[in-house]
């Protein structure tokens, strides 16, 4: 499978790592284009992988095809590349905008047909195989036609259908929420410094009780009737002890009402994006 992308930024660097990380593809499979020539340069010299002189030739070249651009340019580089698409399926991962809107660029700037298009929201762990990506599929993509896409995302992680209407809350949930957790993990070792540990060992702490915690979660919901968060909670809350005291002072200081807004302000963000 030969796998383009357009745009090699912070998403496109860390899909294409991972995938070749992951053993997926080859770095040699792999044709990159970038508008900001250095990017796709940097990364091709990297990973093995052929840098494109423009991006109608990663889109006729490649089998599946990642646009990895900012939500505002997207729907014009589809169009761009819409009449390079007869074999190529299509991967969206930008944040708002919908599956019609990008059904219809491609039919505007293609010959009048859709194409096969995908949209997928992945997050920033896909470099290191960690990622929680959705994917819908547009009009004309079956399931077992979007094999590819599946395949490439559980190269770099967890993936799960997810209903084009759940979307905005998914982007909160799996595409944003990397950004809420290193917050999290940068003020517990800021308050840490703040007792003396050194800001490197004390993110290094953050981080693997966090990276733990998720292992933790994850293998609980993996199995039947395995054990919530609020019950791995309380197997950490000793009566009396440490915990409950911190689990009360962060009630207190509203934690729970200001990881809400950020949800809420995320989803009413992705929807304005989709206009
Ligand atoms: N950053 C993240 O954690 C996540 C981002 N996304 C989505 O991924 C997409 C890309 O975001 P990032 O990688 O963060 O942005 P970025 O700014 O790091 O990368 C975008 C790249 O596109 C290039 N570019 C701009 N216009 C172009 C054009 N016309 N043709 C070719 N290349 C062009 C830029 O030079 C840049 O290298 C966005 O749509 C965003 O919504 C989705 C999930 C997570
Ligand atoms: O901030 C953004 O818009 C993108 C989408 C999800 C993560 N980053």
């Amino acid at each position: 499978m030969r796998i383009g992308f357009i745009g090699c930024g912070a998403m496109g660097g860390a899909i294409a790592r991972g995938a070749v990380a992951a053993g997926l593809v080859d770095g040699g499979q792999m044709l990159l284009y970038d508008s900001y020539l250095p990017s796709a340069e940097a990364l091709a010299g990297e990973l093995g992988a052929q840098v494109a002189s423009g991006a109608a030739d990663v889109a006729g070249g490649a089998d599946l095809l990642v646009l990895a651009v900012k939500p505002n340019v997207i729907e014009a580089v589809l169009a761009d590349v819409a009449s390079h698409l007869d074999q190529t399926l299509v991967v969206s991962i930008a944040a708002g905008i919908p599956l019609a809107r990008l059904e219809a660029a491609s039919r505007a700037g293609g010959s009048g047909e859709v194409a096969r298009v995908v949209r997928a929201m992945p997050n920033l762990a896909a470099s290191v195989g960690q990622a929680m990506t959705g994917l819908a599929l547009g009009t004309r993509v079956s399931e077992p036609e979007a094999e590819p896409v599946r395949a490439l995302f559980e190269a770099v992680g967890r993936v799960a259908m997810v209903p084009e209407s759940l979307f905005s809350p998914f982007v909160a949930m799996a595409g944003s929420s990397p950004a809420f957790a290193l917050e999290y993990a940068d003020s517990l070792a800021r308050a840490g410094v703040a007792a003396g540990l050194t800001k490197r060992a004390a993110l290094e702490y953050a981080a693997q009780a966090m990276r733990g915690a998720a292992e933790l979660l994850l293998s609980e919901l993996d199995k039947q009737g395995g054990r919530s968060a609020a019950d791995l909670i309380d197997a950490v809350c000793s009566p009396g002890g440490t915990t409950v005291a911190g689990m009360m002072a962060l009630d207190g200081a509203g934690f729970r009402a200001a990881t809400e807004a950020a949800v809420a302000a995320t989803i009413a963000r992705d929807r304005e994006l989709a206009g």
